[in-house]
């Protein structure tokens, strides 16, 4: 059985996507984001589940700021989970002056708060069912959090789908450390993090290779390297796997062009978005202009 390490504790979103992308293996509630992937680099859990991007949010920095420091990890599969809140209270709370969540959690239910809850004062907490855990020990009076974290704890549900959006989803990885890889299925991602070089033009250039070689951007986040001041990391996502010809001859151009690269992994995507290729970008038409060179080079073909 795997050990999946997972931001916790029990009740967590994320450890309902743990349950779907690991099913029956071993879980590992971690406090933090930063924790569950050390435990993988420690080895002592063989993947981690994380969040890393929501629909209403954006980034979970927290996630991408981990995979860019340390020994890498790469991602191997994801699952998108519609996110609605409940909120819990202890049983006979009849005022509620504080109101505890994840801060993108607060984020997602600022104006139902507003409305429903008026004066209440969000209070920031490490996770969703962190502050369960805190309205249950009394630190606050009630907490925003996942519908199943009610299983969990000794909790009253004071509200149900509670969303600022309807249909918010949150996407989470499951990363491991640099391995085998999944096999391509035509409807993939493929994740990097490049420090592109401090000059005119550079993330331009960056997503210049990209382009020219037909491939779909899905995600683009900047976070600061935080040695320099204005010194970005770019993370970006695209259509498509390392292994399909196109896109190893796009990651080879990053690297030449780029101060760092780091694979973050390329999986299939939870959405099943097929890949369109754009005409003369498809794999054969690379593997057919490779071919083509090599028998030039050869002085077979001119
Ligand atoms: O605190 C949790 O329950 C989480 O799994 C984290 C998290 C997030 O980081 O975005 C996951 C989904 C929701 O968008 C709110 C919080």
């Amino acid at each position: 059985m795997s050990r999946i390490a997972y931001f916790g504790p029990q009740g967590t979103f994320t450890e309902q996507a743990a349950r779907r992308l690991a099913p029956g293996e071993e879980l590992i509630p971690a406090e933090t984001i930063p924790a569950a992937l050390a435990a993988v680099r420690a080895g002592a859990a063989d993947a981690a589940c994380v969040p890393i991007e929501n629909s209403v949010e954006g980034a979970v920095t927290a996630t991408l700021d981990s995979l860019s420091e340390a020994e890498p990890l790469v991602a191997v599969a994801e699952v998108l989970l519609p996110v609605h809140f409940s909120v819990l209270i202890r049983p006979g709370t009849t005022e509620i002056r504080t109101v505890a969540s994840h801060p993108h959690a607060l984020a997602q239910v600022r104006h139902w708060v507003e409305a429903n809850l008026p004066g209440a004062r969000p209070v920031a907490t490490s996770s969703t069912a962190a502050a369960a855990v805190a309205v249950d020990a009394g630190e606050f009076d009630a907490a925003v959090t996942a519908p199943v974290a009610v299983e969990h704890y000794p909790l009253e549900v004071r509200a149900t789908e509670v969303a600022d959006v309807r249909d918010a989803k949150t996407r989470f990885i499951l990363v491991r450390a640099p391995g085998d890889l999944p096999e391509p299925t035509g409807a993939d991602r493929t994740s990097i993090v490049a420090a592109a070089t401090n000059r005119t033009g550079a993330l331009a250039e960056l997503l210049t290779e990209l382009a020219v070689r037909g491939i779909n951007l899905t995600k683009l986040d900047a976070r600061p390297t935080r040695n320099n001041f204005g010194e970005y990391r770019f993370f970006i996502d695209f259509e498509g796997h390392v292994a399909e010809p196109r896109i190893g001859d796009a990651l080879a151009a990053l690297r030449r062009r780029c101060r760092n690269v780091r694979f973050l992994g390329s999986h299939p995507r939870a959405d099943n978005g097929k890949t369109e290729m754009e005409p003369g970008a498809a794999n054969e038409d690379f593997t057919d202009a490779i071919g083509w060179v090599e028998s030039v080079r050869k002085g077979a073909q001119a």
